[in-house]
């Protein structure tokens, strides 16, 4: 699929103009539909994002957000997104927003994949707005070279919904959307920010396979073009 970068002077200037299309994309898909959804990543990078983002002036009330993936952890710990998430985008205008978390407290990370998936099921599919994030040795998601259940996470023909993802990058069990469930965003959007990882980018473009470096299903797969935010 196409893909096309859009490269920004800072993590400000980044951060303002993707709140502001993600904002737009948002008030559309409602103005159309009544509601509105997105799921966002997690990881050091939205943080500025999301404050900007928690700012915009839109009718939150008719938004559902979620998690592209999360870490199996309850949200009063600090290497939960649903914490960063908390703390940064349920915030200012975006309290009034819905949010569904992945982890939920089951007896396992594969019972509360199944319970996630039946309850993020009510959220419209496709996604109105995808915001993945990449790390360094080219996950996405939980998509994690070497993770547990890669293959059926990249494969089209997955069901849409939550899976489990255990790998040595990953730390604790991961709950993640299956790449069937993203790739097909209204808005699918790629934000790195650094030097390294516009180096990891350039990797994953090219020759490989994508069980080397999975970000690679979504930039030659997605049904959706994606749309890549990157800042120094
Ligand atoms: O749970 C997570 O960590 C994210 O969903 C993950 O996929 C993240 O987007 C990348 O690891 C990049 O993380 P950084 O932004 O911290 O580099």
């Amino acid at each position: 699929m196409v893909s096309t970068l859009h490269s920004f002077a800072s993590a400000a200037d980044l951060a303002g103009s993707l709140a502001d299309k993600v904002a737009d994309t948002l008030s559309a898909a409602i103005a159309a539909r009544g509601t509105a959804s997105i799921a966002v990543s997690g990881g050091s990078t939205p943080k500025v994002f999301f404050q900007a983002l928690s700012t915009r002036d839109i009718a939150w009330d008719k938004v559902t957000i979620t998690l592209v993936d999360e870490r199996f952890v309850p949200a009063d710990n600090p290497r939960s997104n649903h914490l960063l998430v908390d703390a940064n985008l349920l915030q200012n205008k975006a309290k009034a927003a819905r949010f569904l978390p992945l982890y939920q407290d089951a007896a396992s990370a594969e019972e509360a994949a199944r319970l996630a998936t039946e309850k993020t099921r009510a959220i419209s599919s496709p996604f109105d707005i995808v915001i993945l994030g990449m790390g360094g040795d080219g996950h996405t998601a939980s998509f994690f070279p070497g993770g547990s259940n890669l293959a059926k996470a990249i494969d089209a023909s997955t069901p849409r919904g939550i899976i489990t993802m255990e790998a040595e990058g990953a730390g604790e069990p991961r709950l993640t959307f299956t790449f069937s469930s993203l790739q097909d965003a209204a808005l699918l959007v790629l934000h790195i920010e650094g030097e390294g990882k516009k180096d990891v980018l350039a990797k994953a473009e090219g020759s490989g396979d994508e069980a080397e470096m999975p970000i690679r299903a979504v930039l030659r797969r997605a049904t959706s073009p994606v749309e890549i935010y990157w800042a120094p």
